[in-house]
């Protein structure tokens, strides 16, 4: 194997609200940093990026809470105070009993306020009516909000998602729950999010796509020790490149790519994922196919190697199959591409068990493939081997006998079921997530619903069990399947705003 593991850098690390605070926490008293330097480190970097990326800012008005949150929204007031930003700042619940380092923050900001360029205010009515502003910064609440977001703190929210002005959340839009991207009652609408320590899982499910805004990862100085317990990540272009890297071996010496796919009526499917493999620059594909079902093939994938089973009159694979499909392939060393339009004949739920057990090679199952599959009492999967399935959120759903309703639940879904069965599954959807047996999962940050066109599967799996044929890990495989797809989408999309054919991603 090659490039064996995704390793995302910190920068794409996820994080829930607990292990935020843990990290926050293990720094504090086992490095000794402390909290107050964390918050002057937090505000300080968000306050560089706001400066250097909004250059006509005159008039801040600070949406503040009790707790650090309200901290890092003071310490950026300090520094914009200093370039002559003017700030007014509302304490939504008072200022008598703010957090430590929030308390020692505001002293501080007095402190520099030489031209009475400040006002506090003490409660949400006092501040109103609001003097003129040209943008907002939130630092209601971050990863401490443990409840629904209520009275004035949900009046003020909701007043600022009616302004026109920028609106800047400080490590998360208030009311945006970290972990599940929920929405706690109600949420802040921001245009810019600065996400100290690491960006937060909840930005990339559920609502927090369309309340996060640009999102901007802020460092703090926490040891990469402290991160190990966090288990997802964005993945996205900047560290994953689709590039095929060479593997050592020339690419055509590589692995096969047998592809088993294809039955009466649904041999497109068998067409797409063939072709797509084949784009993807692999030296031989060696398509099995019932016999019936050859001419079309002969038709129309010239550069694929056919290899009939069974009969002429044999449209859809059987039980009967079994031996000479695992032979043709036991001939080569390569990857199993099992699923796309095989049907769901009772006889071809027996051939693929029987297949899934006894050959050794890397493994893609999707479509028909998983549909047999969740028709098995019992996963036939050796424990050596790479598996990687591919379901849609309704063949998810029927793989595992869970529901879901939200990308929150399928998230977690995901992680047990690759961690339980020691398969990478990358659930199809918006977000896609990839999860692995480790466990780790990927989430993509991405609109995926240009892809929801009949034959996508089959172009998506056709690149990805390329990718294991050539020798790359599963997850590896499956990211650079998606990432590949999404190039291809923004490429295309440039020169025409019409949504692509699955053809188009070939
Ligand atoms: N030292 C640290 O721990 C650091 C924390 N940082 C900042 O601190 C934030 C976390 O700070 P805290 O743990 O103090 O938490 P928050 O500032 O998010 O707020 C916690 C306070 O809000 C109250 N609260 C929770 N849910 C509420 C609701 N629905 N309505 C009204 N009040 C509610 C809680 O009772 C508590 O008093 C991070 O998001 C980040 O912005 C950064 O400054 C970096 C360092
Ligand atoms: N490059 C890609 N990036 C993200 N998601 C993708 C990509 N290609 C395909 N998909 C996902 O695959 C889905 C299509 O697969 P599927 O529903 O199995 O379709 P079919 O089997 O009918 O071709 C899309 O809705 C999308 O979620
Ligand atoms: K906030």
């Amino acid at each position: 194997m090659v490039n064996t593991n995704l390793e995302a850098p910190a920068s794409h690390y996820l994080l829930t609200s607990e292990l935020s605070q843990e990290i926050d926490q293990k720094t504090i008293q086992n490095i000794g940093i402390d909290g107050f330097t964390l918050m002057e480190v937090a505000g300080k970097s968000a306050s560089q990026l706001l400066l250097d990326q909004y250059s006509e800012l005159s008039n801040g008005l600070y949406l503040c809470g009790k707790g650090n949150n309200a901290g890092d929204a003071l310490v950026l007031a300090r520094y914009l105070l200093q370039n002559d930003i003017k700030a007014s700042i509302v304490f939504i619940s008072g200022s008598d009993d703010l957090s430590e380092d929030t308390r020692t923050n505001l002293q501080l900001l007095h402190k520099y306020d030489q031209h009475n360029r400040l006002k506090i205010y003490e409660s949400w009515n006092d501040a109103k009516p609001l003097d003129t502003f040209d943008f907002v910064v939130d630092g209601l609440l971050g990863t401490g909000l443990n409840s629904d977001v209520r009275g004035k703190y949900a009046e003020a929210i909701q007043w600022c998602n009616h302004q026109q002005t920028p609106v800047f959340a400080m490590d998360i839009p208030t009311g945006l729950h970290a972990d599940s991207g929920e929405i706690m009652g109600i949420a802040l609408q921001a245009d810019h999010t600065y996400s100290f320590g690491g960006r937060k899982q909840g930005f990339y499910l559920g609502d927090g796509p369309n309340l996060t805004g640009k999102i901007d990862y802020c460092e703090l100085p926490f040891p990469n020790k402290y991160k190990q317990d966090c288990h997802s990540f964005l993945l996205d272009e900047s560290w994953n490149s689709t590039e095929i890297s060479p593997t050592g071996k020339h690419k055509y010496d590589s692995g096969v790519l047998y592809v088993i796919a294809g039955s009466e009526g649904l041999t497109g499917a068998a067409i797409m994922a063939t072709k797509s493999a084949w784009a993807e620059g692999i030296g031989a594909i060696v398509l099995i196919c019932p016999r019936g079902t050859l001419p079309i093939y002969e038709q129309t994938l010239p550069s694929i190697i056919k290899k009939p089973v069974g009969d002429r009159d044999d449209f859809f694979f059987k039980k009967k199959h079994i031996q000479k499909s695992l032979q043709i392939i036991g001939e080569k060393e390569g990857a199993l591409l099992i699923g796309p339009g095989i049907g769901r004949d009772k006889s071809t739920i027996e051939f693929v068990q029987s297949i899934l057990e006894e050959n050794s090679k890397p493994t893609l199952i999707d479509a028909d493939g998983l549909w047999c599959l969740s028709q098995l009492t019992e996963w036939p999967k050796p424990h050596d081997r790479n598996w990687i399935l591919t379901p849609h959120p309704g063949e998810l759903s029927k793989l595992t006998a869970e529901n879901f309703d939200t990308d929150y639940q399928r998230l977690q879904i995901v992680q047990q079921i690759s961690q339980k069965e020691g398969v990478t599954l990358l659930s199809k959807g918006m977000p896609g997530i990839i999860g692995t047996p480790e466990p780790k999962s990927y989430l993509t940050n991405y609109d995926t619903t240009p892809f929801a066109r009949a034959g996508n599967g089959d172009v998506l799996a056709g690149k990805i069990a390329s990718y294991l044929a050539l020798g790359y890990s599963p997850d590896t495989s499956c990211a650079m399947g998606l990432l590949n797809g999404k190039q291809k989408l923004d490429h295309l999309l440039k020169q025409s705003q019409e949504v692509p054919e699955p053809t188009d991603f070939i």
